[in-house]
């Protein structure tokens, strides 16, 4: 697992590290280096032309420039101001050495002169705006930002691709595409969500220090990027030693006329992610609908209100299946009313391992009135419970309905203040987007993002059912219970993947998933069996 930091604790490991005897000075010059030894490693170079920004961004540019030119690469830099009036004094001091070992620059050059620079390079280093950008680049960072976009050139950016937040991962100014990113002592959150997750490329991590690793984890990392080896946990010995219920059984509970086909897919979702037993349960004015589609999964018709969703009638029933089964999933579809509402309400109260999504999510806001952090009593249980909320969903359990979370820290934060206002109880909050955060009450765990092709309707209750096949396998632990989470993620984005090879980037549907989710988790299987072995998944073919 690998810590994420909010980038003002960056700020206050650097200052840690100077209280340890590194200064900000040495911090630079070995960022400098990082920088430079994966440009040099690159080999057979052509002319790297390295844009310098006035912050310390462009310090690291700076030193790095200067290591190359030692190392006899053909470099130049460009800055946007001359070197001695830079106001950092650490960049004007490493810019200085640069300029003194005899690094050609050129200072504010047009965009004509620019272009024709960048025609020549081979590499470009972008070490404009790091840490400390704000709001969107200003001139002459926005042409320079286009320029090095259009030049075809190999791009390393420098601790982040300029003009992306290295907090919230927005770029609403346009950002450097980077082939590589530099990033120095930890990741941070906006390298891996948001724009971040189209702009950094691969991102290699320069620690600076030995005490780095320490430091970081010390400062209380806003989460915890999961490696594939970290699932180990979470895999079953497999057996042959097992019936259709113990393999898990699951109930579904959702649907209404208006969406049959949500309950539909989340119980085949449960059924090809391992389930030995799945049941459906709809409003019974859906029920023949349902079982056209479903050959293998018995589904039960409840009384149904004249919104087309579940009458009170259903509740006692509902209730009594539930305590049958290893795990619940509710709300793909259901609609929500009085009756849906007091559904979910009674589930909460029995024993067993839930998973609450879409509009079971709603029946909770709506019980709440929005405010689910002020109800912890409702939530505190004793089985496991997942909530699985998109960032609307989210805002409207967190008092901002109409304003949801708008990154994947602002997400995270959200979650937090569900999962601490219920305290001890197995809570996970899966906040999902285009990086999802799997949050319990110890740790928040940032699962590998699926493909774009998972942003269509439908796919959240696919994810839904995941989540409750692995919840059926048997007894998880508070602590094991994000890891769980985020492995059901990792299979939803690896069916993902599978889908678009036969369907295409854009043309996978929600139900295209379900043929996949078998294959992919024996795949992610294999793959955290070879990473525990320490296999590369490549090696392993
Ligand atoms: N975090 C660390 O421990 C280390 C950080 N270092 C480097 O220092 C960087 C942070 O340095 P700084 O805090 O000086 O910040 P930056 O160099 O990222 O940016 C600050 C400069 O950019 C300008 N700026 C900010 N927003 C702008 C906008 N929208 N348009 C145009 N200009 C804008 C500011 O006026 C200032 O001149 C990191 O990204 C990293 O590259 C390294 O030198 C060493 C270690
Ligand atoms: N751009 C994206 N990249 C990767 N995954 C995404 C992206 N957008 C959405 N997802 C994932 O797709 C799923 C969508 O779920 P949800 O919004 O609940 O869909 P629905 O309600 O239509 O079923 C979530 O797991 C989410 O993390
Ligand atoms: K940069």
């Amino acid at each position: 697992m690998q810590p994420v930091l909010n980038v003002e604790d960056v700020r206050k490991v650097e200052q840690d590290l100077t209280l340890e005897g590194v200064s900000l000075a040495e911090l630079m010059r070995r960022a400098g280096h990082a920088v430079a030894q994966e440009v040099l490693d690159l080999g057979n170079l052509g002319p790297v032309v390295v844009l310098c920004g006035t912050g310390n961004n462009g310090g690291d540019g700076w030193v790095a420039a200067e290591l190359m030119a030692k190392a006899g690469a053909q470099v130049e830099v460009m800055t946007p101001v001359e070197p001695e009036s830079l106001k950092s004094p650490l960049a004007l001091m490493v810019a200085q050495s640069a300029v003194n070992a005899g690094v050609p620059f050129f200072v504010a050059p047009s965009r004509d002169e620019l272009d024709a620079h960048l025609a020549q390079a081979a590499v470009v280093v972008d070490a404009l705006l790091g840490t400390g950008f704000h709001g969107e680049p200003a001139a002459p960072f926005d042409i320079w930002i286009d320029a090095v976009n259009a030049s075809g050139a190999h791009v390393v950016a420098v601790d982040v691709p300029s003009g992306l937040s290295a907090q919230t991962g927005h770029a609403p100014g346009g950002a450097v595409f980077a082939d590589t990113t530099v990033t120095m002592i930890c990741l941070k959150p906006g390298l891996l969500s948001g724009r971040g997750r189209d702009v950094c490329g691969a991102i290699v991590l320069a620690p600076l220090a030995e005490q780095a690793e320490r430091l970081v984890v010390e400062a209380d990392p806003v989460a915890w990027r999961c490696d594939t080896a970290d699932y180990l946990e979470t895999l079953r010995e497999p057996t042959a030693d097992v019936d259709k219920y113990s393999r898990g059984s699951v109930l579904v509970v959702g649907g209404s006329t208006r969406f049959p086909g949500a309950a539909v897919m989340a119980a085949m979702a449960a059924a090809r992610s391992g389930a030995g037993y799945v049941t459906l349960v709809v409003p019974d004015r859906i029920a023949t609908v349902c079982r056209t589609h479903l050959l293998e999964i018995p589904v039960v018709g409840l009384p149904t209100n004249e919104e087309g969703m579940f009458s009170a009638g259903a509740r006692t029933e509902i209730v009594k299946m539930a305590e049958q089964r290893s795990c619940v999933l509710c709300g793909p579809g259901m609609g929500v009313c009085a009756d849906t509402v007091s559904v979910v309400s009674s589930l909460l109260e029995c024993d067993v391992p839930l998973v609450l999504d879409a509009d079971a999510l709603n029946a909770l806001s709506r019980m709440t009135t929005n405010r689910l952090d002020n109800f912890p009593e409702l939530i505190r249980r004793e089985a496991p419970l997942v909530l699985t909320p998109h960032r609307r969903e989210l805002g409207r359990l967190v008092g901002q309905p109409g304003e949801p979370p708008s990154s994947l820290t602002a997400a995270l934060e959200a979650a937090r203040r569900i999962v601490w206002a219920d305290g001890g109880s197995d809570i996970c909050v899966v906040a999902k987007g285009e990086s999802t955060g799997c949050v319990g009450v110890e740790i928040a765990l940032l699962p590998k993002p699926g493909p774009a092709c998972l942003a269509t309707a439908g796919s959240g209750d696919v994810l839904g059912g995941i989540m409750a096949a692995l919840l059926a396998r048997g007894v998880v632990e508070n602590d094991v219970l994000p890891l769980v989470c985020a492995f059901a993620c990792e299979v939803h984005g690896f069916a993902a993947n599978l889908a678009a090879e036969a369907h295409g980037s854009r043309g996978v549907m929600a139900s295209d998933l379900i043929g996949n989710l078998g294959l992919a988790l024996d795949a992610m299987e294999e793959q955290v069996s070879l990473a525990v072995a320490g296999v590369s998944p490549e090696e392993g073919e």
